[in-house]
């Protein structure tokens, strides 16, 4: 054995003095961890797309958590990438281990795979400086296109302790809305994709401005504008998971704190209906301290428990979206929605928390037009004409335009049906508008006459008692 090993290292030392070739070894698992390395598995995402059109010997598999069948090297295969003018040779191998045990969890690190890259040491610079990131960061981005993208929730922080300990649950994300079937003014909606488009490039921008790379949006508007439905189409447009958070059954901001730890990059992280999620129209936590001095039994919620249950504050909320700890991930969206943002504190949706504010309004026009496009493939129709004239004087939302345009019979043209369905629905609703309108009117009326009525008999009484 000695005396292979002295040969061994001779021989390769005579060897290196004449090959001008460089290798580096990537093997699959690792130290002690039988988990396999973040290295191998973003060459071999890397690799798939050069060795699916080179390779001869295929192995084809769905690696975990993707949804496509990926191609990767069989073992001793080799490919040939080629780098600002460089060449690399990357081949798949495999060493069988020596060791004779008998392993309790026999898993794949028995053998032993690695991925060989051979190049020019002329080259050497090219591959510690940029060529090695190059394939690391390509292959992470391949693998994240291709991931089965989640839908999480986060776990009541009772549960974190028990049988379930992580903080978050998920299925997957599926959800067919993107910008094309959302209905919106199309300037709008090109505006907002531009956003998101230089959000998700910004990874350089923020760096060189010195901000976290997050982003925060805030959708408002009355119920039914399309605000969940606008969330889903942010995800599938970015490729992002979605972290929906459930603010009710966070117990603390330490938990709440925690949570936003777990959550990975690259994700949408939303709350709903901020407004009724805490008691944040309380403003911050001075006045709410005031409050309980006047009033020193401690308020019910709406659920009739106690003030304890929940206690994640304001100031809890804020450091979370915009605090020190935000910054631990990177490429974030955070999305909050409402239906009254004149109710929420303005720390809350001040710049730089929430730096986007978007407003979700009844239909217009244009967003009539993709969802006659989207649900009845029409881009012109007579009645056109008469629905943008009766949609600038109504307030209708797009889930009730939505609902007319859904055919319902099968007999006839149902685009007509559809069309004039809807017509007749914006005219109920202006009678309603203007019901209400007069109904109102009529209160306010009697209102300013019962003021009047009890002014009289206030001067009455003055009167008699001067007298
Ligand atoms: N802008 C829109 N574009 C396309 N579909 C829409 C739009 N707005 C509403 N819809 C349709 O109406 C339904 C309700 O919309 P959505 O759930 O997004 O409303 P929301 O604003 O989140 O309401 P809420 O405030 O009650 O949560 C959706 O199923 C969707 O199909
Ligand atoms: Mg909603």
């Amino acid at each position: 054995y000695q005396l292979r090993g002295y040969v061994e290292k001779y021989a390769q030392r005579l060897f290196g003095f004449f090959n001008p070739y460089v290798q580096i070894k990537i093997h699959e698992y690792t130290g002690e961890r039988f988990e396999q390395s973040e290295a191998y598995a973003a060459i071999q995402t890397y690799l798939s797309t050069n060795s699916s059109k080179q390779g001869k010997r295929l192995k084809a598999d769905i690696a975990k958590n993707s949804k496509n069948l990926s191609l990767s090297m069989d073992d001793n295969e080799e490919v040939i990438d080629e780098y600002k003018g460089a060449q690399f040779w990357w081949a798949s191998h495999k060493t069988m281990s020596d060791k004779q045990t008998l392993s309790f969890y026999p898993t794949d690190a028995d053998d032993n795979r690695y991925y060989m890259l051979t190049f020019h040491k002329r080259h050497r610079g090219l591959v510690t400086d940029s060529y090695m990131n190059h394939v690391l960061e390509e292959g992470k981005a391949i693998g994240v296109k291709n991931r089965l993208r989640k839908l999480y929730t986060n776990n009541p922080s009772d549960n974190w302790y028990g049988y379930n300990k992580s903080v978050w649950s998920h299925v997957l994300f599926r959800h067919p809305s993107t910008f094309r079937t959302l209905a919106m003014d199309a300037e709008k909606k090109k505006e907002i994709i531009a956003d998101l488009t230089s959000f998700s490039k910004g990874r350089d921008y923020y760096e060189k401005i010195g901000k976290a790379w997050k982003r925060g949006y805030l959708l408002y508007g009355p119920p039914g504008t399309g605000k969940s439905t606008m969330i889903a189409a942010i995800a599938n447009f970015l490729d992002y998971d979605i972290y929906d958070l459930e603010l009710t059954t966070v117990k603390n901001n330490t938990d709440l704190r925690k949570l936003l730890i777990e959550t990975s990059n690259k994700s949408v992280i939303v709350i709903e209906d901020i407004d009724c999620s805490l008691d944040l129209t309380g403003q911050r936590k001075k006045k709410t301290k005031e409050k309980e001095k006047k009033d020193p039994i401690p308020k019910k919620d709406k659920e009739g428990n106690s003030d304890g249950d929940s206690k994640v504050t304001l100031s809890g909320l804020l450091n979370f979206i915009d605090g020190l700890w935000s910054a631990c991930g990177e490429e974030r969206i955070i999305i909050f929605t409402t239906n009254y943002k004149d109710k929420l504190d303005p720390a809350l949706v001040r710049r730089g928390r929430m730096d986007k504010h978007i407003e979700m309004s009844y239909c217009t026009f244009g967003a009539f037009k993709v969802l006659a496009k989207n649900y009845l493939d029409l881009d012109s129709h007579h009645l056109f004409e008469t629905v943008e004239q009766m949609l600038e004087k109504t307030q209708i939302t797009p889930a009730d335009v939505s609902e007319n345009l859904m055919p319902k019979t099968v007999d006839g043209n149902f685009a007509d049906v559809c069309l004039e369905n809807l017509v007749q629905a914006l005219k109920d609703v202006q009678e309603e508008a203007r019901l209400k309108a007069v109904e109102e009117a009529k209160e306010h009326d009697s209102c300013t006459k019962d003021e009047l009525n009890v002014d009289a008999a206030l001067a009455e009484i003055v009167t008699k008692d001067n007298d």
